[in-house]
């Protein structure tokens, strides 16, 4: 039999709930051991649910709801969880009647975020969500659980992650235009020989878009992150400063990033879902094939972690082509060879892959390089490159 006590302090009420198997079978005030005055709709409100016979482990909800102290006796020592008041409006419990303060019955959100509390299970996204629209998880804060904000964020629909954006200038996925009107608009010509055949379907696949990949509204955007995946400069600074402090506190859970692999965490205050971590080569001296490798395999290994995260809008930074010293033109022949011959397998998954270049010799790289792997209509006027 596990019990847990809740004092709800300022009521100078302590509640034990006893529960073992998986149900809650009865709550009574601990000091007198006797059923508390509401304990009926108490029992009956906490969902009837699950309390392990084993030490469940129940979790520190910051923020979460009002003055309630948990203690898990199942401890060898009392683990006190405290719970911070949510704010002065919420209240764990309806008005009370009466001279006793429980007369009122719990509310559904207290006895539902205590029914998490106990089986530590995170409240679906939905209680979130209606947390989340009064503003009751804080994503700017460094105390707020990172799961937590997850799973409240996949709760949300558009408008209402929409209201969290650290970013309020955010590009729409159809505001980027495709690469064959970017070409018509730019006059590129279509060079001769390209290295690919002309591909239809790919044609509404691929954009380049030049800007910070910080304010893109797309299902995710990738980070030129380095091995601690703990933050930096560039792009990788950009991204963490955009994104919150929750970005830093999943990126420290996923144990580093070896180079050319990839790794997906949430994208918290950003305009994208998700943000998905690789770290590209670094180049000092000659270019070797090794670290051309490394590079495709960074591009490779974001779509593959795209395909699995069914993201399906993707937005990939100039990585390593910074800090990390790779060649701009070889890096763009890398990537681009790397996304066509991905597209080509798996066109079906991706509604866009967008190159998102920051500096003006990269725009003027890609334009004059797109032609040649994303070939364009024969209407385009042919040239020699
Ligand atoms: N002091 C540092 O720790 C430090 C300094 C600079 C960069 N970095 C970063 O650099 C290393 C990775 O090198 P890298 O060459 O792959 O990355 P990078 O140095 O960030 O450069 C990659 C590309 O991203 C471009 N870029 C920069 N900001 C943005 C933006 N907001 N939107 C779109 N593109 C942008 C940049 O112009 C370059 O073409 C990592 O350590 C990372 O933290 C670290």
């Amino acid at each position: 039999m596990q019990r847990l006590s809740v004092l709800l302090r300022g009521s100078g009420h302590n509640l034990s709930a006893f529960g073992h198997g998986r149900k809650v079978i009865r709550t009574v005030n601990s000091n007198d051991n006797k059923p508390t005055p509401f304990s009926r709709q108490f029992r009956a409100r906490v969902a009837p649910a699950v309390i392990s016979a084993s030490n469940q482990r129940a979790r520190q909800y910051s923020g979460l709801c009002g003055n309630a102290h948990l203690k898990d006796r199942s401890f060898s020592r009392p683990r006190p969880l405290t719970f911070r008041t949510l704010s002065q409006k919420f209240t764990p419990f309806a008005t009370p009647r009466g001279n006793s303060p429980f007369t009122g019955a719990p509310s559904h959100r207290f006895t539902s975020l205590l029914h998490c509390a106990f089986f530590s299970c995170s409240p679906g996204p939905k209680l979130y969500s209606s947390m989340a629209s009064s503003g009751k998880i804080d994503l700017n804060s460094p105390t707020t659980c990172w799961k937590e904000a997850k799973s409240y964020l996949k709760g949300l629909n558009n408008k209402q992650k929409r209201d969290h954006y650290s970013v309020k200038d955010f590009i729409k996925l159809k505001e980027i235009p495709v690469w064959k009107d970017t070409a018509k608009k730019a006059n590129i010509k279509q060079p001769e020989e390209g290295k690919y055949p002309k591909n239809k379907a790919l044609d509404d696949k691929i954009s380049l878009f030049r800007g910070d990949i910080t304010k893109l509204e797309v299902d995710a955007i990738v980070n030129a992150a380095n091995s601690s995946l703990l933050g930096g400069g560039g792009v990788d600074g950009c991204i963490h400063r955009a994104a919150g402090p929750l970005l830093k506190l999943e990126c420290s859970s996923l144990g580093g990033c070896q180079t050319g692999l990839a790794k997906m965490t949430c994208g918290y205050l950003l305009p994208a879902n998700y943000v998905i971590h690789t770290v590209g080569p670094v180049v000092q001296g000659d270019l070797g094939s090794a670290q051309e490798e490394d590079l495709s395999n960074c591009y490779r290994n974001s779509l593959l972690a795209a395909v699995e995260g069914k993201i399906r809008s993707l937005a990939f930074p100039c990585i390593s082509t910074g800090v990390f010293g790779y060649p701009p033109e070889a890096a763009a022949d890398m990537a681009l060879k790397t996304i066509r011959e991905f597209l080509e397998e798996n066109k079906e998954k991706f509604d866009r892959v967008i190159i998102c270049v920051f500096l003006e010799k990269d725009e003027e790289i890609y334009l004059r390089k797109l032609p040649e792997y994303f070939p364009l209509d024969s209407a385009f006027p042919a040239c020699k490159l």
